[in-house]
């Protein structure tokens, strides 16, 4: 295993098109288990062939631990690869199919027999080993796949593309909690590539969001969820993302149409310094209903949705839509809801950015 680091890594698939990848720097530490999230099209694939050798980056060195790893092939880097689509053989045994990558380092029997039935047992193989890869359902051949990747113990890391993409919907879920009691056992470094939001925040210990070729944030999935450093990740995750105000700040306030929403002080400042389009953002189940007595503002209400746990109030303050996590819908007046939005809740964004 080893920590990889990107310097100044940057790639156009021509010479003088447009970059897949904008110019980063980055580093993946040694045993994290880290998801790649974004849209399609934002580059994850790009990354992914990167590291493992696949594609060649027009800028920037690769490094595994000391070792510039930049023009090396993908045999030579030591990575283990997972493919959207099961790549096996089929005319092999399943045992002989998880076998494969061992042999081919020249490992003794005895090692091989004791790692597959490992491997086997954490993905629920067991039972399938002597069977022809041939007659197996796609679940059963992706988690071989899923095996191959994760067989050998000397890889610098393992890289998941959407992986789980052919998997049953109610497989998937037992397949990502499998996923990541694998990298607990195995303390591999793990980079898994995916679009959907559920899968990157239950897999990974670290998040990296990704948008046009850019990284805007690493972070745990809750700091992606209370501290979003760019719009789009406030937007992008949570179900459904934050609200955002096109706002001015007057003192220690963000004026959203004419409304004085209380916000840190400190926060404030650095919005005004910033300048730039200036907006005031807030996770819908973070505004709370306000008390009689307080301060408040109106939403009006458009829709109520019944989400089991919570209902979801859609609406709108002044011009803007918002939307707002309810316990309790009986709080909406024949006016609107009256709510607060917690002075620790609301954040400041200038040109899409957090600022403070
Ligand atoms: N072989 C290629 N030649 C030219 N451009 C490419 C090539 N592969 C990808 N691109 C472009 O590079 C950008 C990033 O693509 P990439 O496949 O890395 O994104 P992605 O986030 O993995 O998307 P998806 O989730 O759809 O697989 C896109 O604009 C894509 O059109």
């Amino acid at each position: 295993m080893a920590r990889i680091e990107l310097n100044n890594l940057a790639h156009q698939y021509a010479p003088g098109g447009d970059y897949a990848l904008q110019p980063m720097q980055h580093v993946w530490e040694d045993g994290g288990a880290y998801a790649l999230l974004g849209p399609s099209g934002c580059g994850k694939t790009t990354l992914l062939n990167i590291i493992s050798g696949l594609v060649q980056p027009s800028e920037g060195r690769v490094m595994f631990g000391d070792l510039d790893v930049t023009t090396l092939a993908p045999e030579q880097r030591n990575i283990g690869q997972v493919f959207q689509f099961p790549v096996i053989y089929d005319t092999m045994s399943v045992f002989d199919n998880l076998a494969f990558p061992l042999r081919n380092r020249k490992h003794g029997e005895d090692y091989v027999e004791r790692r597959v039935k490992h491997i086997a047992g954490m993905l629920g193989l067991e039972d399938v080993l002597k069977r022809r890869a041939n007659n197996l359902t796609a679940d059963a051949k992706q988690k071989i796949s899923l095996g191959r990747g994760l067989v050998r113990e000397d890889v610098a890391a393992v890289l998941f593309d959407e992986p789980l993409t052919v998997i049953d919907p109610h497989l998937k879920w037992q397949l990502r909690r499998k996923l990541r009691e694998v990298h607990e056992q195995l303390n591999l470094t793990l980079v898994y590539v995916t679009h959907d939001q559920t899968e990157a925040l239950t897999f990974a210990d670290k998040v990296v969001v990704m948008l046009a070729g850019q990284v805007l944030q690493v972070g745990t999935p809750q700091a992606l969820f209370e501290r979003p450093e760019h719009t789009f990740v406030g937007y992008f995750i949570g179900s459904p993302g934050m609200n955002f105000f096109d706002c001015q700040v007057d003192g220690s306030h963000a004026v959203v149409d004419g409304e004085h929403i209380p916000v840190d002080p400190t926060m404030a400042e650095a919005a005004r310094n910033a300048g730039g389009l200036l907006q005031l953002g807030i996770r819908p189940g973070l505004i709370r209903p306000a008390g009689a007595d307080e301060s408040a503002l109106t939403v009006k209400v458009d829709k109520v949705e019944d989400l089991g746990d919570y209902e979801l109030v859609t609406g709108h303050l002044g011009q803007h839509q918002v939307h707002v996590r309810l316990e309790e819908s009986e709080k909406i007046g024949s006016d609107g809801l009256r709510v607060v939005f917690p002075t620790e809740n609301a954040l400041l964004y200038a040109d899409d950015k957090l600022v403070g």
